[in-house]
């Protein structure tokens, strides 16, 4: 799916009121109507308190559609106007006169802190105050609002966005933000719902088909993209009936060290389960029992070092290449990455430790075969690519540093992003509990896998990504998230690849 700028959005608006001869209230009302389905199919009638807040625009408009919607289903509903503005749009206008003709009375007027609401933990909170509109931070009394809201304890669903959140900047750190527990959105995510740095204020997300012009939208250019199940299932190449082993990658999985073979085995254990014909490891001598014992599908050849890698075997015939899980960053593994990278001109795989030598010797990243991936979490990164100011400044340096380099990133996180020089793609499948130890080394084994497999590097670290999270959600919902293992994730991948092609599971993301 993808993801649009409020001003594509406002485009879309307009081509879909030209196209569709709407008028932009009867727009509004298609879109809120929406919504109040949404919230009339959860709540079924039930007579808890709702109070809706709503601004002096499009979003505030979208407001008082909602609470006339609620107000006519029998829903005690009290609206409240945020009078942050005397720029009342046309839109806003036309619905505050229809609410006054259902209830005979007009909204309150909220226009200074003396006019505040209690707002009570059983209460069910609307925010309609600002959309994508927005375009400063908010403050003085609107501000305090907001944090009245936050600090209610009530239930909170955010109408198109969270007011307070832009859609192309982060907010400052102390800035007035309504943190939603559920959000329901027009048409296409924001990117800022998916970054570390927003994500919490959004709660759990619903976007809503709006309508808008299709044709429109699939012609407009976007490079920022998220990455459901759909999305998944178009990336996938099926096997063919007439084939062997050697037609589903022969890789090599370099890594390791002593106390730390377990990440290699992880990493082994996911290419195999992802579909590897063939897999063999390069490693310290003082892994090979374990290797041999707890993964005996794989091969092994052993370093002359005991504990840690020293060279790399420059005649091994592979179709890629797995670098980093577990090596550390001693002077003669440093010698073993750069005999990997001269004696590679296929995209290579590099996570971990190999991507601590890459920053501490940056005259490597030359040397880095095109399109090869390299998978950091954040400390990685920054050891990478520098410090950055917030969170779209990180993209922005990552795009850069994967032009620069030709490379592709996979940058961890709650939401994973794959970023492939202008285009980013974002990962929604996973949950908290693939925070844990060797998660990491069990992605790189799967995209080093669909990479042998012959996907392109890009698509194999999008899908990958996507696997690794919904072999965690399949973990998960059999085990909760506290016990769930890196290893798990591997050995539940044939479940992940399984559950593409399940209708329900279709239709669930
Ligand atoms: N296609 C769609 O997705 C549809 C969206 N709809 C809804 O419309 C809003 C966007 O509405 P809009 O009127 O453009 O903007 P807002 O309602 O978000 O904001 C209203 C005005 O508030 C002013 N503003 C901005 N920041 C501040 C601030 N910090 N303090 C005070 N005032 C502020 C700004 O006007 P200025 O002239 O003062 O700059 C805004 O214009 C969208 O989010 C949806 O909810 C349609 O209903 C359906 C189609
Ligand atoms: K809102």
């Amino acid at each position: 799916m993808k993801v649009l700028s409020a001003e594509q959005l406002s485009g879309a608006d307009k081509e879909t009121i030209r196209k569709q001869n709407i008028t932009s209230e009867e727009l509004m009302e298609r879109a809120a109507t929406l919504v109040f389905n949404e919230i009339n199919q959860r709540l079924q009638g039930a007579p808890i308190p709702i109070k809706i807040f709503c601004g002096i625009g499009n979003n505030g408009g979208d407001g008082l559609v909602i609470a006339r919607h609620l107000i006519q289903h029998g829903y005690h509903v009290t609206v409240y106007v945020v009078n942050y503005s005397d720029k009342r749009s046309e839109d806003f206008l036309a619905n505050y006169e229809k609410l006054k003709v259902i209830t005979n009375d007009w909204p309150h007027l909220i226009k200074e802190e003396d006019h505040f609401p209690e707002i009570n933990t059983g209460d069910f909170v609307i925010d309609a105050m600002f959309g994508i509109g927005l375009n400063r931070p908010i403050e003085g009394w609107v501000a305090k609002l907001v944090k009245l809201i936050n600090n209610s304890q009530a239930f909170i669903l955010a109408v198109d966005m969270p007011s307070g959140l832009f859609s192309d900047k982060t907010p400052g750190k102390k800035a007035a933000v309504i943190e939603a527990n559920y959000t329901l959105s027009f048409q296409s995510p924001k990117l800022v719902f998916f970054l570390p740095e927003t994500m919490d204020y959004i709660g759990d997300l619903q976007v809503l088909d709006i309508g808008l012009d299709r044709e429109y939208i699939s012609k407009l250019i976007s490079e920022t993209f998220l990455i459901g199940k759909q999305e998944a299932v178009s990336l996938y190449i099926p096997r063919k009936k007439n084939s062997h082993k050697g037609d589903y990658g022969k890789v090599l999985i370099v890594g390791g060290s002593y106390g730390k073979i377990g990440s290699v085995l992880l990493t082994a254990t996911a290419a195999l389960k992802t579909g590897t014909g063939l897999c063999s490891l390069y490693i310290p001598e003082c892994g090979y029992d374990i290797i041999q014992t707890g993964l005996p599908e794989a091969m092994l050849m052993t370093d002359t070092d005991k504990k840690m890698l020293t060279t790399y075997p420059k005649d091994f015939d592979a179709d890629v290449v797995c670098f980093g899980m577990g090596v550390g960053t001693d002077e003669k593994s440093v010698q073993a990455l750069k005999e990997l990278l001269q004696a590679n001109n296929d995209p290579v795989v590099i996570d971990a430790d190999g991507l601590n030598i890459l920053s501490n010797n940056k005259e490597f990243l030359k040397m880095l075969p095109k399109n090869s991936v390299l998978t950091p979490h954040p400390g990685e990164l920054k050891r990478l690519i520098g410090a950055w100011e917030d969170d779209f400044q990180k993209l922005e340096k990552v795009k850069k540093f994967s032009k620069k380099y030709n490379v592709i990133l996979v940058v961890k996180g709650a939401h994973t992003f794959t970023i492939d020089r202008e285009y980013i793609y974002i990962n929604d499948s996973g949950n908290p509990g693939m925070a844990t130890a060797g998660s990491g080394d069990v992605l790189s084994g799967i995209i080093t896998s669909l990479i042998g497999q012959g996907y392109e590097p890009v698509n194999a670290a999008v899908f990958g990504v996507y696997l690794h999270g919904l072999s965690g959600d399949i973990t998960a919902e059999e085990i909760g998230y506290e016990s769930l293992l890196a290893g798990d994730i591997a050995r539940n991948m044939g479940k992940a690849v399984k559950a593409l092609f399940e209708r329900e599971s279709m239709e669930s993301k």
